[in-house]
């Protein structure tokens, strides 16, 4: 198996509502719904990864986030260590820059979209908390 690629995930989190895009066919889980995010590069801490990730592909300067779980996951073709935070300060308004589908959904909407396997654990905490 390769090696395991480490993930900076971001649920951008306002008024009940995420915000999601879609990934493009050709990409690994093609088609599927994603929490923007990206790799974390070698030179750079999992926060300096969603910091820049998050301004290259939907372009919000996030001013804070906190950790909501870390997720193992082994895809037939890949090995993935997703670490995600909520994002609910940022500057800007999220638009993907990479031409992708995108959208605000309530948490309520999430049960019925399409996302890589591994994002299960991410929207079951999300709806556990919501329900305190
Ligand atoms: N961004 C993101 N990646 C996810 C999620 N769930 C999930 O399994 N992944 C997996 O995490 C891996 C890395 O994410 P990515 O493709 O966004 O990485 P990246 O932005 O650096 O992409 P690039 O290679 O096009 O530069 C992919 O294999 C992707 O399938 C998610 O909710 N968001
Ligand atoms: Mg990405």
């Amino acid at each position: 198996m390769n090696k395991r690629l480490h993930v900076a995930v971001g649920v951008i989190y306002r008024d009940g509502q995420v915000f999601l895009t879609r990934r493009h066919q050709h990409q690994h889980q093609g088609g599927r719904w994603e929490f923007p995010g990206g790799k974390v590069e070698a030179n750079e801490t999992v926060h300096q990864a969603l910091h820049r990730e998050l301004m290259e592909e939907v372009a919000i300067d996030v001013l804070a986030m906190r950790p909501l779980l870390n997720i193992s996951h082994d895809y037939d073709d890949k090995s993935v260590l997703l670490e995600v935070f909520i994002v609910d300060q940022f500057g800007g308004e999220p638009e993907s820059q990479e031409g992708m589908e995108q959208g605000w959904f309530a948490l309520a909407q999430l049960a019925s979209l399409e996302f890589p396997e591994a994002n299960q654990r991410i929207i079951d905490k999300l709806l556990q908390q919501a329900a305190y």
